[in-house]
């Protein structure tokens, strides 16, 4: 007994239009899969130009390139013997379909074009290709390279099952796996007992566990399911996360890692085809084969397995336990490898980061440490791609003895921007223990006389002196006042970022400056228009306050940070308006909600598609113990008020790593007006209903 079949996935750290460097990850996954033994390899979606195109996906150079470079990869001496599941572009009859092509020793096998497109969130795969109708077969020409190359004119195209001499598979991508529908429910129902899927999936705060239970709930009734995905940041605000996986009958039994800085990653499985067949006999499955779609089969000459007792060396994959992270690791480990993809392939000098002494920038500082972590971890196991990149930004020290602090001061740089009056001294002083907990570079400086200047020229020139609110001045002097403070941080941020390389006598490119808005603070507008919330990138705008509070407890030991706590024990405060006696301001009184409330309406308004109304009677129900129907009313008309006039921050935010369902980010994932009326109608319809109650109430009293 026994039909042994070697086969491989792989996670490859793609770029979107680095046809070269695309096609290097692939010959590489492809050789290391051969050096395994592997008779198959499956690769990411969309993996030759690379899955972030967006609107590059229109242009045919688009889909020229990508077939140039399939030729390169098919003919290269280390691709042959092996049968590569590719991904690109391809048009038939003008019409653009997200597709993958197999090959063989040479030859395209076939091309199955995606069926169900995804198109919710980030994704637009609609605005670029046709979906594929499902059970069609077409003929397709391939372009003039290919027939030069191969021979071949023509291919079949469509919705296929792919037969060699000893095992059959189909192609299953991405999205298709996450409809009620999916494809492969037919495939293994007509026989098929490998599906492999290639994916561009991005991370999202706890989404692991979804993905891994489709994969093996897909395989529960028998087969074999194989599963790719990009990883890294490829040119976008995602980080795709990896996680490649093979299952067998239910089981997980090999997983690529879901964040590392390693750009090619394969893993490969032995597994026994023949332990489908059990699997397979229900009768019930049976009654419902008998029945399954006759798709047209792609006859491929080719042996995939062995018998066992052909090589006794091989062994059988065992089952083992999918491997999740905390949400706090993740937080940990994803914006980091992100922010290191960034940084080498911008060609920056490092990271700059205005820190308050807040948990926010905290936040964002303590991310850079991971980053640097993982990349000192990296040049340790001798990650020649992390050596190179890391020396560069090492002015080609040796980086090899480096710790992660010393690396951290190498391309992290910090500042705590104070005013006199203003900045407490625990702020102050929190800043500079946590920079140099991690190494960074640390600058500590007054903005007083910059904010005097900036004040004494308004004043002159307005004829007009505007005062804080502690000294008699009127909310909107209070708000021009702080705003001078914040902006001036934003500005000095920039001046830092671009100079402070060159004032250390080292020559080359400037600083990128990070942000540190939350989530939350986004949603309801907590934050000034081009302050520090504007900075090239942000890797916590899409985390929830409560996410960066516990992955700051977190990481307070997992990075030997003891300092970490003090920022946790701090109530939270943007330090903008003069500390008196008996006033000293704090965010969640300013904000005049939680940030545990924030989270409820973020979650109610963007992932449950709650209007006012529907958000005022739902929490009407969840929050009963807590509060009259007259009390949600104010909390919500209150939260929808300063989401409404501020929304107009979300067309100028900070791109940020996005990780969070509920991300109020303007630019792809959360479309919507930034000048909106107030909502008059909701508000008369919840106050009719809240007066019925109340006479209902009465008229309940009187009754008794
Ligand atoms: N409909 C609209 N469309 C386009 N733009 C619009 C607009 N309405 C106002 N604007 C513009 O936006 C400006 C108002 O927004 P903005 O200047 O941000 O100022 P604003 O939102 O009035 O005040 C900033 C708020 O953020 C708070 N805050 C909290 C924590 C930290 C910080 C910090 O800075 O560190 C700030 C601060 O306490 C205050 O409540 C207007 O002056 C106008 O220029
Ligand atoms: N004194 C300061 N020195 C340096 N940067 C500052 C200072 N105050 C504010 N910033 C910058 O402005 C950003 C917004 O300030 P704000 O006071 O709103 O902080 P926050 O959003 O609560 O974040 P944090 O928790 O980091 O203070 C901060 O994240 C930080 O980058
Ligand atoms: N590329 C895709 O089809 C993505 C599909 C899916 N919704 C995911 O997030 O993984």
């Amino acid at each position: 007994m026994g039909r042994l079949a070697t086969i491989s996935t792989c996670q490859l750290n793609q770029w979107a239009l680095d046809f070269d460097g695309n096609r290097d990850r692939i010959v590489e996954a492809i050789r290391q899969a051969k050096a395994a033994g592997s008779k198959l390899i499956l690769t990411p979606e969309l993996c030759i130009p690379g899955y972030g195109l967006l609107d590059h996906f229109q242009e045919l150079d688009t889909f020229s390139h990508s077939w140039e470079i399939l030729a390169e990869i098919i003919k290269h001496p280390e691709t042959q013997d092996i049968i590569v599941d590719l991904g690109l572009p391809v048009r038939h009859n003008d019409v653009p379909y997200n597709a993958r092509v197999l090959a063989l020793n040479g030859e395209i096998l076939a091309i199955r074009p995606k069926i169900d497109l995804c198109n919710d969130g980030n994704y637009r795969e609609m605005r670029y290709f046709t979906p594929w109708t499902r059970y069609r077969v077409d003929t397709y020409t391939l372009p003039s390279e290919i027939q030069e190359l191969t021979g071949q004119t023509e291919v079949p195209i469509g919705d296929i099952i792919f037969q060699t001499l000893d095992a059959t598979f189909a192609s299953e991508l991405c999205e298709e796996l996450w409809t009620p529908d999916s494809p492969h429910i037919q495939y293994c129902l007509a026989g098929a007992e490998i599906i492999l899927n290639s994916s561009g999936s991005h991370h999202e705060l706890r989404k692991l566990d979804t993905r891994i239970n489709l994969i093996t709930n897909a395989s529960k009734s028998g087969g074999v399911y194989m599963y790719s995905n990009q990883r890294g940041c490829d040119g976008d605000r995602l980080y795709y996360d990896g996680c490649s996986l093979i299952a067998i009958n239910g089981q997980t039994v090999a997983q690529g890692s879901q964040f590392s800085l390693r750009n090619v990653e394969v893993i490969t499985s032995t597994v026994d085809l023949d332990d489908i067949w059990s699997a397979r006999q229900s009768r019930s499955r049976g009654m419902q084969a008998i029945k399954a779609h006759e798709f047209k089969r792609v006859k491929v000459d080719f042996a995939m397995t062995q018998k066992s007792q052909s090589n006794r060396n091989l062994r059988i994959a065992e089952a083992i336990e999918p491997r999740y992270h905390k949400p706090e690791e993740e937080i940990a480990l994803g914006p980091a490898c992100w922010l290191w993809d960034y940084l080498r392939r911008s060609g920056a000098g490092g990271y700059f980061v205005p820190l308050s002494g807040g948990i926010d920038s905290c936040a964002t500082a303590t991310i850079v440490f991971s980053m640097c972590r993982l990349v000192v971890a990296a040049i340790k196991e001798g990650d020649e791609e992390v050596i190179k990149d890391a020396s560069r930004l090492c002015a080609n020290d040796d980086v090899t003895k480096m710790s992660a602090q010393q690396f951290c001061g190498r391309v992290f740089s910090s500042a705590f921007m104070g005013m006199k009056e203003q900045s407490s001294k625990e702020t102050r002083s929190r800043a500079e223990e946590l920079a140099n907990a991690i190494g960074a570079h640390h600058i500590d400086c007054n903005i007083d006389e910059v904010f005097n200047a900036v004040k004494h020229l308004v004043s002159t020139t307005l004829n007009f002196e505007p005062k804080f609110k502690v000294h008699g001045g009127s909310k909107t002097e209070n708000l021009a006042l702080q705003n001078f403070q914040s902006r001036t941080r934003m500005i000095l941020s920039y001046a830092f970022g671009q100079l402070l390389p060159i004032s250390q006598g080292r020559t080359g490119p400037g600083l990128l400056v990070l942000g540190s808005a939350n989530v939350d603070e986004a949603l309801r507008g907590y934050l000034t228009k081009y302050d520090c919330s504007s900075a090239d990138i942000n890797p916590i705008g899409g985390i929830s306050k409560t996410d960066l509070i516990r992955f700051i407890a977190w990481a307070e030991h997992a990075f030997e940070l003891p300092i970490l706590q003090e920022f946790i024990d701090a109530t939270p405060t943007a330090e903008l308006e003069p500390i008196t006696s008996d006033y000293v301001q704090s965010d969640e009184v300013d904000m005049g909600m939680t940030y545990k409330e924030l989270s409820v309406y973020g979650y109610l308004r963007k992932v449950r598609k709650f209007g006012l109304y529907s958000m005022w009677e739902k929490l009407c129900v969840d929050w009963q113990d807590q509060h009259t129907p007259q009390e949600v009313y104010k909390k919500v008309r209150d939260f929808m008020f300063y989401y409404r006039v501020n929304r107009h921050k979300m067309t100028t935010i900070t791109p940020a790593y996005y990780a969070e369902q509920y991300a109020p980010d303007d630019n792809r994932f959360d479309l919507r007006p930034f000048l909106y009326p107030s909502f008059d109608f909701a508000h008369r319809k919840i106050e009719n209903e809240l007066r019925l109650m109340e006479a209902g109430e009465a008229g309940g009293a009187e009754k008794k």
